[in-house]
């Protein structure tokens, strides 16, 4: 039985779950927030926070590294990982506070503890200061994220593994970080462990970093990443973990040129991430998961149960914060009843904080031929950029694949110096629908990065 009966619950406090409770008190309804740690989610706390701040003191790092290429002089380079990891802190607790601040003064009843079903439309709350507490409500939107994939390697649970949230309170430098897994989360400690002064492996099983991606893009990105010294291993399966004495770990790893062991003073974990669902008691409520455990639902966020949601990394399919913004978009939509909005033809961007940064928009070109569309590919390097070859920063590349019956975008990587912020340029032009041609014969600020959007569109009629 419910103790107590309300319009609206949302389980999660990330972007999504933060800013749809508001809007529905606002609108009148009587809302309940439940969150079992801090507010704010993965993003604020433990995820694109505090990782960027962090990123941020690395890029210090090297350009103070690269002074005399500049005609700088500097002295020897060092880096303090207790002040960064102070700076660090500094952030989260601001923007927590922040949260936390505009959440008392919104009429939500937050309520601190853990939510799992006991039946379709009733919860029931562990509450953090001890007992129970039982709510009901017509809807329900579950947002509660994703955590590290735990390791399954042999011998794993004999030695310390570091993972995305525990690395970044480490109060002292890695001799040598080992890195298990090539994806975002790999890439960005990996280069940032680096210019702090860490060696640094990464161990990757697929046969490229950023598999997701086309080749040309992995390629390029494993070459910067060994530019700057990381060693990179691919197609490597490591079969097992050991303590190798002195707190040190020693991998066995498969590769494709044989057996080898990879030793180091820390192992960081960043394989993917499983949702958090096991808790839920989801069976409770009749709530249908797809066959990888992540929450099934409609373009309209539904899950199998009527007027039951779930928003966010808990239902699959790309995790960005901005998509957990999107879905908030639409459930806003949705549940005021002020349109129907749905998750139908979103163009889907993000970028990996590498540096310089990939940007990525849309279809990749593998994926476009993959659809057996007649496309045309425009690439221009970095090096052609004259802003890029002003401030020193020439790696990498953009590229764009263009729909060859109408001539428009459909997808672009832009890998290079505030490579997020150029593709955005593109995703716009893709959002307007604007032929290639337009970029093509635009006029961009000299000499700005943007400048080369002119030059890489140009490729196609040259
Ligand atoms: C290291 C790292 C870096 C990242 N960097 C970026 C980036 O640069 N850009 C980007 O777009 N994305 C980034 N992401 C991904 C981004 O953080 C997530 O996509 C985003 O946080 C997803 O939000 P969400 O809505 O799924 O909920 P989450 O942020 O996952 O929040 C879920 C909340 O639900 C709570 N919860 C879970 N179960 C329960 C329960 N049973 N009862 C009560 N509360 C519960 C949790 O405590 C948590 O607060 C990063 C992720 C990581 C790990
Ligand atoms: N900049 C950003 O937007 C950003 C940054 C960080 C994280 N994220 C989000 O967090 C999510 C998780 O990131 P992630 O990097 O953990 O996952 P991921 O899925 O991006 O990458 C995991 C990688 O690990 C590899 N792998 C799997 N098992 C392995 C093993 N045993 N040994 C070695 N390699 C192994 C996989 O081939 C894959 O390439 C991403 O999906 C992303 O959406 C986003």
């Amino acid at each position: 039985m419910a103790d107590e009966s309300y319009d609206v619950i949302v389980i999660g406090t990330s972007q999504g779950g933060r800013f749809l409770p508001p809007d529905l008190a606002k609108a009148g309804k009587k809302v309940a927030l439940v969150e079992r740690d801090h507010l704010g989610g993965v993003c604020v706390n433990t995820g694109c926070t505090p990782t960027k701040t962090m990123v941020a003191s690395a890029r210090v790092a090297y350009q103070a590294r690269r002074g005399a290429e500049y005609g700088v002089r500097t002295g020897p380079v060092s880096v303090d990982l207790a002040a960064v990891r102070e700076r660090k802190r500094g952030m989260v607790a601001g923007a927590r506070e922040n949260y936390a601040s505009r959440l008392a003064q919104d009429g939500v009843d937050l309520i601190e503890g853990e939510a799992h079903f006991t039946g379709p439309k009733t919860v029931e709350i562990a509450l953090r200061d001890g007992g129970t507490r039982g709510i009901s409500a017509p809807v329900i939107v579950i947002d509660t994220g994703n955590r590290p994939k735990p390791l399954a390697i042999s011998g794993a649970q004999n030695v310390p593994v570091l993972d995305s949230t525990s690395i970044m309170e480490l109060g002292a430098l890695p001799e040598h970080l080992i890195i298990l897994g090539g994806g975002y989360i790999g890439l960005e400690f990996g280069q940032m462990f680096r210019r702090f002064g860490s060696e640094v492996t990464i161990v990757q099983t697929g046969p490229r970093l950023m598999m997701i991606e086309d080749d040309d893009v992995s390629d390029e990105v494993a070459a910067i990443l060994r530019d700057d010294g990381i060693t990179v291993l691919t197609s490597a399966t490591t079969d097992r973990v050991e303590e190798a004495g002195g707190g040190r770990v020693r991998l066995t790893v498969r590769t494709p040129d044989g057996e080898r062991q990879v030793e180091g003073s820390h192992l960081l974990s960043a394989i993917g991430r499983v949702p958090n669902t096991e808790g839920l008691t989801l069976a409770a409520a009749g709530i249908r998961l797809r066959d990888n455990g992540f929450i099934e639902v409609d373009e309209y966020l539904e899950t199998s149960v009527p007027g039951v949601y779930a928003m966010g990394d808990v239902k699959g399919g790309p995790a960005f914060t901005h998509l957990s913004y999107d879905d908030y978009r639409i459930l806003h939509a949705n549940l005021l009843g002020r349109e129907k909005a749905s998750t139908r033809d979103r163009i889907v961007p993000y970028t990996v904080f590498i540096d310089p940064q990939l940007g990525r928009v849309g279809l990749t070109e593998r994926q476009a031929r993959e659809q057996n569309r007649a496309v045309r590919v425009a690439k221009l390097p970095m090096s052609a950029v004259i802003r890029a070859l002003e401030t020193g920063e020439t790696r990498g590349f953009m590229k764009a694949v263009i729909d060859a019956h109408t001539q428009q975008i459909l997808g672009a990587a832009v890998l290079g110096a505030e490579g997020g912020e150029i593709m955005t340029i593109i995703q716009v032009a893709m959002l307007g629908k604007l032929p290639y041609t337009a970029m093509a014969n635009a006029i961009f600020t000299h000499p700005l990065l943007a400048e080369g959007l002119g030059s890489l569109f140009m490729t196609l009629d040259a």
